[in-house]
């Protein structure tokens, strides 16, 4: 208790400091069992709430409320910039396809043009990037309610996808002529028609018997048995609390300095999903959670960590709580949200996120923070390399977004986190999409979980209204020419549009831009400072759309984001609702918008079901086939320039990798002491069973590639490419050090005749001015 330090001013009364036994931390699971007790009894406010049954007691048209006395601070998404500079960047530089677009426009017509084309054919540019509203006659809805009988049988099997109409026969004819094109397009980049492949086979593979597989869910009654010898019994206190009619968070007596950063962020009144679980991590129990997207999850388990770790001992200081997310803007995210929650406290963070300055992380967990938060890969890599982190000493593990924490891809990581960090520790899980499956929890090590879910079966928020446009068969093709119809004059602002392929975002990033839409994207292939950019562009307003694959589809919290649309439906119901749930959050309203041809039946299906089960708001769209058509004969004749502008990108980016070697290669000779009295670095895992893994995740998140066949798919590597591999491995362990002087001469000497190269190529353009960047 003598380590007991104030967190606020020393003039400030805090009341309860004392009384708030829930958390002396480094105690074994008994212990702090026996102290959560005693705290049980003190905190009186939050037991004397009536108990009451599990989710009906909850009001299911939660109203999220403000702190009194405060305006919403209208900016705290959680994207807030961080107070020391340079800490969210990443440590690469890409290339921007702005700039070259830009760069290109300069050399055609000498003058800047801010992006704007004009486009073939195209007269009135006015129109683009205005606001036209839903009534614009280019796109018709029909609300699931209004439709007449037959409408609501074909609204319940995904508005009768599939089902066979006469009218299509002339859509079939031209989608012969598109498929021509398509082949063209295919021997100019085999790889965009393969993915397409990939997309319509797995949908279809997806369509047939997928009924049963959605009842899969339901629980058996031997699962039943399993799940309620594995969770322990549901607590009167959560359920108290969870029913409290004032429901504040001073009822669950959290300590001043949290309650001033709790109304310093605008949160006023506990969600349901905080209400349950903030009790029970108080007192120390293993939680596994699950509420709807935008239901404030990320709170629910970040205050009462807070909480308890303010009566941590601080002598020494030690790292005691790990947050893993699976995404490094998650953590980001999460990073920000937790520091703007402690702002009165002193307890401190430190980060352990991929793609992110190494060094300055290692400096921060040498300090030992309180709190750790991190994606799995990164927190090996210094349980591993570095004696900054000790895993030992961690007393509290959160998996945020758990389900898929624990889906094959994060297995591998998962397990080595999971051996090293004590068994006595406490875990929490939480996600949209909650698994309460025993066989996917016990390897977590939970003990006795308390199993907290609200409006678990509720899914989509309520103030979601999900549209969806049919893509009748023969059309599928003209995706493309959809999205761009309904981004240029239906959903023209806020709007994140998901595609399950990197390439595909790409393309369509390039294409946004040639056409002057202001789009940022995020997916794998871009670089953490690009990433995070792009994330801060939208999130800022600079660009109006955000072009991303399922990298966005979790957590990410921007405010005010107005639409969803799905380019095309995701692998699984789970991930549409993770989609669409980045919109209407917090009790806010929103639209998702799903393009759906035949292969995407199954989602669509899923979720016309639960939507008309819940009563929430669902419409067929349909869309002007004409403006459809006018648009895939103006990408057409884009063409070119998109695949020069792709063509450019690429060479950018071979004189960025090439100036970075030569860095790379220059640091090596400078520091070659150093880095030979480094020690060896360790990977848990080869690049081979990395890729092996990524592959596997991939399968899971986007389905099996059925492009390749499966003897590609079983194809062994070749030495060569065993060897490059084995290479990459040696390196990173630096072994292969010694050739630093070798590679850095070779390395110049690419960079010089890359730079020739590009001299004579402008000279050849005669295009002299580069405009400045902005
Ligand atoms: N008690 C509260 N009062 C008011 N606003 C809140 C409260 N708790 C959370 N919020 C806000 O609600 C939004 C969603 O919260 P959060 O990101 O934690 O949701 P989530 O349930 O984790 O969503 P997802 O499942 O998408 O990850 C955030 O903008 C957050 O600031």
């Amino acid at each position: 208790m003598d380590d007991l330090i104030l967190t606020i001013s020393d003039d400030e009364v805090v009341s309860d400091l004392g009384e708030t036994p829930a958390a002396n931390q480094g105690q074994k699971r008994k212990r702090r069992d026996q102290k959560a007790s005693s705290s049980n009894k003190k905190r009186k406010a939050v037991d004397e709430i009536d108990a009451g049954a599990v989710d009906e007691g909850l009001d299911s048209d939660f109203d999220f409320e403000l702190a009194d006395n405060l305006q919403e601070e209208e900016d705290f998404d959680g994207w807030g910039a961080s107070d020391e500079p340079g800490e969210q960047q990443g440590d690469k530089q890409g290339v921007d396809i702005d700039d070259i677009i830009e760069r290109r426009r300069f050399k055609q017509y000498g003058t800047q043009t801010n992006g704007k084309e004009k486009g073939p054919g195209e007269g009135a540019e006015e129109d683009v990037g205005e606001d036209v509203n839903e009534d614009d006659s280019s796109i018709a809805s029909v609300e699931a309610g209004d439709q007449d009988e037959e409408d609501e049988t074909l609204a319940a099997d995904g508005f009768g996808m599939g089902a066979g109409d006469a009218s299509e026969d002339e859509d079939e004819q031209a989608s012969g002529e598109d498929k021509d094109e398509e082949e063209e397009d295919a021997r100019s980049g085999s790889e965009q028609s393969e993915e397409d492949a990939t997309t319509a086979l797995n949908g279809h593979a997806n369509g047939e018997g997928s009924e049963a597989e959605e009842d899969d869910d339901d629980d058996d009654e031997a699962e039943e048995a399993r799940q309620k010898a594995f969770f322990a019994p549901e607590e009167p206190s959560a359920t108290k609390a969870s029913n409290s009619v004032d429901g504040s968070f001073s009822g669950m007596s959290l300590s001043r300095p949290i309650l001033k950063g709790l109304s310093s962020v605008g949160f006023g009144i506990p969600t349901p999903i905080q209400a349950k679980a903030i009790p029970m991590a108080l007192q120390g129990k293993d939680i596994v959670g699950g509420a709807e997207t935008g239901s404030g999850k990320t709170g629910a388990f970040i205050i009462p960590i807070l909480e308890r770790l303010l009566f941590r001992p601080k002598k020494v200081p030690t790292t005691r709580v790990a947050i893993l997310m699976p995404t490094r803007e998650l953590a980001v995210q999460c990073y920000n949200v937790a520091t703007k929650l402690a702002a009165f406290t002193d307890i401190k963070f430190g980060q352990a996120i991929g793609g992110m300055n190494l060094r300055e992380q290692e400096r921060q967990l040498k300090t030992r923070p309180d709190i750790v938060i991190a994606t799995p890969g990164r927190f090996i890599d210094f349980m591993r390399n570095y004696t900054c982190l000790t895993p030992d000493t961690i007393e509290v593990l959160v998996l945020d977004e758990a389900d898929r924490m624990l889906e094959e891809g994060f297995a591998d990581e998962l397990n080595e986190i999971l051996n090293t960090i004590p068994k006595s520790r406490q875990t929490m899980l939480f996600s949209a999409t909650m698994t309460s499956k025993v066989d996917d929890l016990v390897r977590v090590g939970l003990q006795r979980p308390v199993r907290l879910m609200v409006n678990a079966k509720k899914q989509t928020a309520s103030g979601l209204v999900q549209e969806f446009v049919r893509l009748r068969p023969g059309r599928e093709q003209k995706r493309l020419g959809y999205l761009m119809h309904l981004c240029e004059r239906v959903y023209t602002n806020r709007v994140i549009v998901f595609f399950r392929q990197k390439k595909e975002a790409h393309h369509v990033r390039v294409v946004f831009a040639i056409c002057g839409l202001k789009a940022a994207e995020l997916h794998g292939n871009m670089t953490q400072e690009q990433r995070l950019n792009a994330i801060e562009s939208f999130r800022s307003g600079q660009a109006s759309f955000l072009l991303a694959t399922d990298v966005a589809s979790r957590g990410l919290d921007i405010k005010g984001i107005e639409t969803v649309i799905n380019y095309e439906a995701p692998q699984s119901h789970e991930i549409y609702l993770h989609r669409v749930g980045r919109t209407a959050r917090a009790g806010r309203s929103g639209k998702a918008c799903t393009l759906a041809a035949e292969p995407d039946r199954k989602v669509v299906k899923a979720a016309v079901k639960s939507a008309k089960a819940l009563g929430s708001v669902i419409r067929q769209c349909t869309v002007d086939p004409k403006e459809v058509d006018a648009w895939c004969s103006r990408l057409e004749a884009m063409q070119d320039e998109i695949e020069e502008v792709l063509q450019e990108e690429k060479e950018e980016k071979a004189l960025l990798q090439t100036e970075r070697q030569i860095n790379r290669a220059d640091n090596i000779v400078k520091h070659e002491d150093e880095i030979k009295s480094r020690p060896k670095k360790t990977w848990f895992e080869t690049e081979a069973q990395k890729a092996a893994a990524k592959d596997r995740g991939r399968v899971e998140l986007n389905g099996p590639d059925v492009s390749k066949t499966g003897k590609e798919k079983r194809k062994k590597l070749s030495n060569k490419e065993k060897k490059k591999l084995q290479d990459r491995d040696d390196r990173r362990a630096g072994l292969m050090w010694q050739k630093g002087k070798h590679s850095a001469e070779k390395a110049e000497k690419a960079v010089k005749d890359q730079k020739q190269k590009q001299k004579q190529k402008q000279k050849e353009k005669g295009g002299k001015g580069k405009p400045k960047r902005k």
